[in-house]
């Protein structure tokens, strides 16, 4: 288990965590999530003991990371997979870092197995695409049969059958009742492979939810003839509706069909197209993080202040 409290890292003026708090439950996957810059590496690094908190506490299995006996053996990590010496071949880069926590040769081929690295195994690093250092990167972290795991980004660079081999072991490890935290910013590929999310935005939790709860928010489709549209978003905005255009016309976020329905017909707004439907794990996660992304086209940014 990781438990996250009240962690805050300041850098000068910004808060790059602002008053963190939640737990990642082991026998499950959870997704960590948030727009660019809004704090997730700072964050696991701070788990990892890398960063010292300006306040607050990580703690794995109820001790720092730097309080744990043999690390190696409690939590494994993929945090930057090009960090790795390129001269040595990828057998020789696992066994050095498993000397050095005393686990055995056997383990560092059972490892690049487990990796699908064994026919590479004597090559040399620097040959090596960035889809296959991730894949060496997950057996080095692999190496202590740990209780946890937290990868950053475990899918970059992967192909198709790379990622579905990474969603498998991640489903694996936490089917064996292991810790298994994963940061992405591939929306579609966290529906597929977590139970649990975990969203930020700006260093703030903003949600801290099994994934079926975010998607199953209902959103509303919704057309009418274009002069419309300006009364028809007011309504619906002043109903509480959450309301976005999208090429085919209006989604609404936060009123039911029948709400919608009875709303626009009581104003005498002809509605050409109704119809209720799940949001993708994409759409709910932009419409939580909408207001705390730091970085987007100008045009986004004009469209949302619109
Ligand atoms: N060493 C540092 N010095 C100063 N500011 C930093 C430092 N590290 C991170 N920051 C700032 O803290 C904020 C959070 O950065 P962080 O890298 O944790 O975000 P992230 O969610 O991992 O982003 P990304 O998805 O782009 O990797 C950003 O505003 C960043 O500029």
């Amino acid at each position: 288990m990781i438990e996250v409290t009240g962690l805050v890292k300041r850098y000068g003026a910004v808060a790059a965590v602002d008053g963190l708090t939640f737990t990642v439950q082991p026998g499950r996957v959870t997704g960590f999530l948030g727009p660019n810059g809004a704090g997730k590496s700072t964050t696991l690094r701070l788990i990892l003991g890398l960063d010292r908190a300006t306040a607050g506490r990580a703690l794995i299995a109820g001790l720092p990371l730097r309080e744990l006996a043999r690390p190696i053996t409690r939590v494994g990590v993929l945090l930057d997979a090009s960090a790795v010496h390129a001269g040595r071949s990828a057998r020789s880069h696992l066994r050095a870092i498993a000397a050095a926590g005393g686990i055995g040769d056997r383990r560092v081929d059972a490892c690049l197995e487990l990796a699908g690295l064994s026919a590479v195994a004597g090559r040399r690093i620097r040959g090596f695409s960035l889809g296959m250092r991730q894949r060496l990167g997950i057996a080095a972290a692999l190496l202590g049969d740990p209780d946890v795991l937290l990868f950053d980004e475990p899918v970059n660079g992967l192909d198709a059958e790379g990622v579905q081999w990474a969603r498998t072991l991640m489903r694996d490890l936490a089917a064996q009742g292991r810790t298994v935290f994963v940061s992405s910013h591939l929306m579609a590929e966290m529906q597929n492979t977590a139970d649990h999310l975990v969203v930020i935005g700006r260093g703030r939790l903003l949600a801290d939810v099994p994934i079926g709860e975010l998607i199953a928010t209902g959103l509303l489709e919704l057309r009418v003839p274009e002069p419309d549209t300006g009364t028809v978003v007011g309504l619906l905005a002043e109903a509480g509706g959450d309301v976005a255009a999208d090429q085919s016309g209006l989604v609404v976020r936060g009123l039911d069909a029948d709400q919608a329905g009875e709303l626009l017909r009581a104003a005498g707004v002809r509605v050409t197209h109704l119809a209720q439907r799940r949001s993708s794990l994409e759409e709910a996660y932009l419409a939580l993080t909408g207001e705390s992304v730091d970085y987007r086209a100008p045009r986004a940014r004009e469209e949302a202040r619109s």
